[in-house]
């Protein structure tokens, strides 16, 4: 390198889809360099740009990279537009102790000591805009995006915001890079209807979709915090659809400063077309410039140095570098497009916004940042990434020496979980963490004693248990806890439900899904895991439990988790249609099939279910002499209506459920056939009677409370004594025979708000008031028989190791722990008790 001169990389994509955007963050950067010469350089040394496209792909933008520092020899690099790619380059960065301005707005979450983030985090632009929207445009969201780091992440926060401020989420899509057509995302904006569609599209996408919206005519605002000025161009919008965009600049800012800077611009390229990522990269280069000319060499460690609270009158205003975090006090600005296609700003924050990269960890946590940082080298025991994504996890195993070992393990257990997008995974080994995800960095900040007690959890004995999943309230939030087990490493998935489990409505039943379902109850959880695995296979499926167990709600999850739910869900009771029907309701009938059979026909339930999920609910009670047809239906997979001769081909997938035993059923009474009890049972999952979920029937009745507030308004709790006697009762009917005592006794408790004993039913008070004892005082009674004595102590007996059982989550070793006896005694017992665990 000649003394003179400083060589800087620009590292932009200038083809491709995100090309569109960057190139101008290229143009915004030579221009800078440009005015720095003019001014005499870096203390006499010029800057000279070596440029390098990259190709709107991390693997490019990886490779160059490593030219730009190896062959090259750049003092630092300005560039990289998509978070993916500014991930790509890490490594690089961190072999060579290389800095990175980035000068796209970024999702936060990441603060590396190898990167300056110049643009806006989280905080700066949503803050204020979610609510912003919330007040003034409306109320639901639909939020539409490219599939990669920055919109998942960044939709996380939004949703928050929206929920906190009490807006509601309608819709949550991604579409890959590059994709033109939206239908099915316009479709279902038409039936969902919200107010507002929040984009966090980039590139291509973002003018495809906007044209696309406008020629439909839908009515929905778009806002975002990522489409600027260039993409607008593009858009060349119609003036029908409102468009607002938060960001730090916007080129209508009318300050002298903007004025030159747009000038200039426009003096060199023929555009005053400048958007906030384009004067972000502008300001990188100055800043980069100022801090070179202030520090005693070009060495990164000494450019570092020289940034902390450096300040620049940029065209946005003055902006400063954080003293700590290595991102810069911004302005946030709200714009909405006008006629002319510009912003005009609507709202401005009245000075410069600290940047919070860790929006969840509060300001006092800031010290503790630096231990948070990756270094990349000490993965052996600490490997902590920055990694929300398993695509990108997989990027980066494949390159890292150490990660690799565990690389199948790791892309097993991500095998099944939404791709872990939207999770936190820790991965513990030997007690300790030695794997933590970005998001299950923030979790573990924000919710210490939950991540906390998950983990002792996995301390205690497990048994041959491979995988399963628990449930843990925390505030007013609810999280499912996946847990896979290969070899000596646990995955532990913490997944933030939608909502808290008892503010589900099941009003809405036509959508509910496994994630709706109330309850924490380990046997619970087992059926939800199966009911996970039934969705994603075609096997029929029966569902065996006791009467208001739940299996209806089950079924219906299964078909909405599973491929077929945008087709038909439909239900046939079977027990409840009369015998000589039953044929014309399933296979459907031809015209004149029978005297009063409706003219023209009429499909059975099998067509109209046809490409979706039949469920077939009280299957056992189906009259034995109607259950050939049924047999050779599922068989041949075709059918023909009565009374006519064409058959219809079928797709459909059978749920089936009973509260009978039908293996019983088969062998004692015969009154179900063998042949089709096995075709049904290719999946079974058997769901826990309520007495084995006491532990749920807190969350059970909190939800059924609040459903009745919904109802009438009034609020209603349930006194520790009536919850008492809710846990002691047996539950012959199950959930529904709770559901209806809880309403029965809201009704009754009239103005109180608190629910007393008196207002239950007779028998559950009476229950609670029967003998329960214990092995001494079962003398004292007045025993009529030898038959009562077994009886008593039977019953006793029973209550105590299933209450046992209970306390501890169903948990077979702390159980036994607890009552100072082995496993396998336990177990015993269990059987003799006929207790299912
Ligand atoms: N996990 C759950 N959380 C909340 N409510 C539930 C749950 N499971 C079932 N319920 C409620 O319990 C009642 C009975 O459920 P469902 O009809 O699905 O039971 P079922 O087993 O199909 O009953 P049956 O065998 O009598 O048809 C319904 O009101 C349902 O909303």
């Amino acid at each position: 390198m000649k003394k003179q001169e400083l060589k800087v990389g620009i590292l932009f994509s200038l083809t491709g889809t995100t090309s569109i955007t960057e190139i101008g963050q290229y143009q915004a950067c030579l221009l800078a360099i440009r005015h720095i010469n003019d001014r005499g350089g870096i203390n006499g040394k010029m800057l000279i740009p070596i440029v390098e496209d990259a190709g709107s792909d991390p693997e490019i933008t990886y490779q160059k990279a490593e030219k730009m520092v190896i062959r090259d020899q750049v003092t630092a690099i300005i560039g990289c537009y998509t978070a993916a790619c500014r991930k790509s380059v890490i490594p690089i960065l961190e072999k060579h102790n290389i800095l990175l301005f980035y000068p796209t707005i970024n999702e936060g979450g990441e603060q590396h000591p190898n990167i300056f983030y110049s643009n806006s985090t989280p905080n700066q632009q949503l803050i204020d805009f979610i609510p912003w929207l919330l007040h003034n445009v409306g109320t639901s969201f639909y939020l539409l995006g490219s599939d990669y780091i920055y919109p998942r992440e960044i939709n996380k926060i939004i949703r928050r915001l929206v929920q906190e401020n009490g807006g509601s989420i309608y819709g949550e899509h991604y579409v890959p890079l590059g994709s033109q057509y939206f239908h099915k995302q316009l479709n279902e904006i038409r039936s969902t209807n919200p107010d507002i569609i929040f984009s966090t599209l980039v590139g291509d996408s973002t003018i495809n979709y906007y044209q696309q919206h406008e020629e439909l005519g839908l009515p929905q605002a778009i806002a975002s915090n990522v489409t600027g000025e260039t993409e607008i161009e593009a858009i060349n919008p119609n003036g029908k659809i409102d468009y607002y965009s938060c960001f730090s600049y916007f080129n209508s800012i009318d300050t002298a400063q903007n004025r030159k800077f747009l000038m200039e611009f426009k003096r060199l390229y023929g555009t005053d077309t400048v958007s906030s990522v384009m004067e972000s990269a502008y300001n990188s280069v100055f800043l980069l410039a100022e801090a070179l000319k202030k520090s005693s060499s070009p060495k990164t460690e000494s450019i570092r140095q020289a940034l902390a609270g450096l300040s620049f009158e940029a065209p946005q205003g003055k902006i400063m570098v954080d003293h700590i975090n290595q991102h810069v006090w911004l302005n946030s600005r709200i714009g909405k497009v006008n006629a002319a296609g510009q912003f005009t700003i609507i709202w401005e924050s009245d000075q410069i916004i600290s940047p919070i990269p860790f929006l969840e960890i509060e300001s006092s946590s800031r010290n503790n940042q630096e231990n948070m940082v990756l270094t990349g080298e000490n993965l052996e025991n600490k490997i902590i990434l920055h990694l929300p994504f398993f695509s990108e996890l997989n990027e980066n195993l494949k390159r890292h020496p150490i990660l690799i070992s565990y690389f199948d393990l790791i892309t097993d257990a991500f095998e099944g979980l939404t791709n872990g997008q939207q999770d936190s995974l820790l991965i513990i080994k030997n007690g300790e963490i030695c794997y933590l995800n970005q998001n299950a960095l923030m979790l573990k900040k924000r919710k210490a004693k939950l991540v906390e007690s998950v983990l002792q959890e996995l301390t205690f004995e497990i048994g041959n248990k491979t995988e399963w999943i628990l449930r843990r309230d925390d505030k007013e939030e609810s999280f499912e806890i996946n847990i896979k087990r290969k070899n000596s490493l646990y995955f532990v998935y913490f997944k933030s439900l939608p909502r808290p489990l008892h503010r589900y409505s099941f009003n809405k039943r036509s959508n509910i899904t496994t994630y709706d379902l109330i309850g924490s109850n380990e046997l619970f959880l087992k059926s939800v895991q199966l009911a996970r695995t039934a969705a994603n296979i075609q096997a029929n499926t029966l569902l065996l439990g006791e009467s208001g167990t739940g299996k209806e709600l089950f079924a219906r999850a299964i078909h909405n988790e599973s491929p077929r739910k945008h087709k038909p869900f439909i239900a046939v009771n079977c027990a409840a249609i009369p015998k000589e029907l039953i044929n014309s309701e399933l296979f459907g009938y031809v015209d004149g099939a029978f005297t009063g059979a409706k003219k023209g026909g009429s499909p059975g339930k099998f067509e109209i279910a046809n490409g979706g999920t039949l469920f077939l609910d009280e299957i056992g009670d189906m009259p034995i002499e109607l259950q050939s047809s049924l047999l050779r239906t599922l068989q041949e997979k075709e059918v023909v209506r009565i009374g006519g001769h064409q058959s219809i081909p079928l797709d459909v997938r059978i749920i089936a459920a009973t509260n009978k035993n039908l293996s019983q059923e088969i062998a004692f009474n015969g009154s179900f056939r063998s042949d089709l009890f096995y075709r049904l049972n290719v999946f079974t999952i058997e769901l826990a009677p309520l007495r084995l979920r006491i532990d749920d029937i807190s969350a059970l009745c909190s939800y059924y409370l609040y459903e009745f507030k919904g109802l009438t308004g009034q609020e209603k709790v349930l006194s520790k004594e009536t919850l008492s006697i809710l846990k002691q009762y047996n539950w012959p009917g199950n959930i529904r025979e709770l559901c209806n005592a809880i309403e029965r006794a809201s009704y009754l408790s009239g103005p109180s708000v608190i629910i007393l004993p008196e207002h239950l039913p007779q028998e559950i008070i009476e229950y609670s008031k029967r003998p329960v004892l214990n092995q001494n005082d079962s003398f004292n009674l007045s025993i009529k028989s030898i038959h009562d004595i077994k009886e008593i102590n039977y019953e006793t007996e029973r209550d105590f190791y299933l209450n046992a059982l209970m306390n501890n989550r169903g948990n077979i070793s702390k159980t036994a722990k607890e009552l100072g006896i082995s496993r396998t005694t336990l177990y015993k017992k269990l059987k003799d008790y006929q207790i299912q665990t």
